[in-house]
């Protein structure tokens, strides 16, 4: 018999997802079908993202076979029924304050710094580049982690080691480039652009820094088509685009309206589901009927 989420102790609740004590040393992890446009958390769920997402995180922490914080399987029986294929135990971490994020390619934030100084988080990069242009080697580009609803802020590596020191600065600066690196390869194999992303690490009592939170999913990623990849095109987002047009080409709202995004039509949801199933199933090789927590 698996507990009712009731009984766990809520600790924190995201845009997306929440945090729930499970015990001294344990944290319930879980994901909502819940999907933010333009900052704006939209009031029209897609169904099975949470799955989805969690499904992704469990193939990346098992590909990458990093030490990481999961402390069971997607079925734990401590896991309750309302929430099954969209939560995870973790171990409770003494997490770093730090929002450790890898760039491949320039776009977003990375972009707006570079054009505004021609370095992105103290890095220099090479004159010309555009949105999308390659960053190669890959960057690391921390960030301090914002208050909800704000935007993080990015910072040198230098703020980093005042932060946390130069070793464990060095740390999380080299196994994020790892992980990322690990990660683009994986997709780029499956047709997939892993533009950038951020990893959040966290301390055991003992001192091991284990990759914590979610890995390499849509919603902590930049992921792009690989076919439609071409530097100076403004690229679409694997998952977000569908929404993304429909909200400022089709329903009337637009970004400056102040007023926030209108529901979702059935068949924008249905597509972008089938975007963020179609992103697993290719990345992981595997059928997403498979996983667990289906229709209930
Ligand atoms: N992961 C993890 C983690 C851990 N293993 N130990 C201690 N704290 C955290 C932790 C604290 N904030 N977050 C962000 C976050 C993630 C998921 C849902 C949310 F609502 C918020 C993660």
């Amino acid at each position: 018999m698996r507990p009712e989420l009731s009984e766990y102790t809520p600790i924190y609740s995201g845009k997306v997802r929440e945090l729930y004590e499970v015990d001294e040393q344990h944290l319930l992890l879980v994901a909502s079908d819940r999907t933010s446009a333009y900052d704006y958390i939209l009031d029209t769920p897609i169904p099975d993202k949470g799955r989805v997402l969690t499904a992704m995180s469990v193939f990346f922490f098992d590909a990458l076979g990093v030490p990481n914080h999961l402390a069971g399987p997607v079925d734990d029986p401590r896991i309750p029924e309302s929430v099954l294929g969209r939560a995870l135990i973790t171990r409770r971490l003494d997490m770093v304050p730090v929002e450790c994020v890898a760039r491949g390619y320039l776009t977003g934030s990375g972009l707006k710094e570079y054009r505004a100084n021609g370095q992105v988080c103290g890095v220099p990069l090479p004159e010309g580049l555009v949105d999308g242009s390659r960053i190669d080697p890959p960057i690391f580009t921390p960030a301090t982690k914002a208050a909800v609803g704000d935007h993080d802020e990015n910072v040198s590596f230098e703020r980093v080691v005042e932060e946390v020191g130069l070793e464990l600065a060095t740390r999380l600066r080299e196994l994020t480039l790892a992980v990322y690196s690990s990660g683009a390869d994986i997709a780029r194999e499956r047709g997939i652009t892993l533009a950038d992303t951020k990893f959040e690490f966290g301390r055991t009592p003992d001192g091991e820094l284990l990759l914590a939170d979610e890995v390499l999913t849509p919603d902590s990623s930049r992921y792009w088509d690989g076919a439609l990849y071409e530097p100076g095109v403004a690229l679409p987002s694997f998952d977000k685009q569908i929404v993304r047009d429909w909200l400022t080409k089709e329903s009337g709202w637009s970004t400056d309206a102040g007023t926030p995004p209108p529901p979702l039509p059935a068949d924008v949801v249905e597509r972008t589901r089938a975007r963020y199933i179609e992103a697993y199933e290719r990345i992981s090789g595997l059928s997403f009927a498979d996983w667990p927590g289906g229709a209930q």
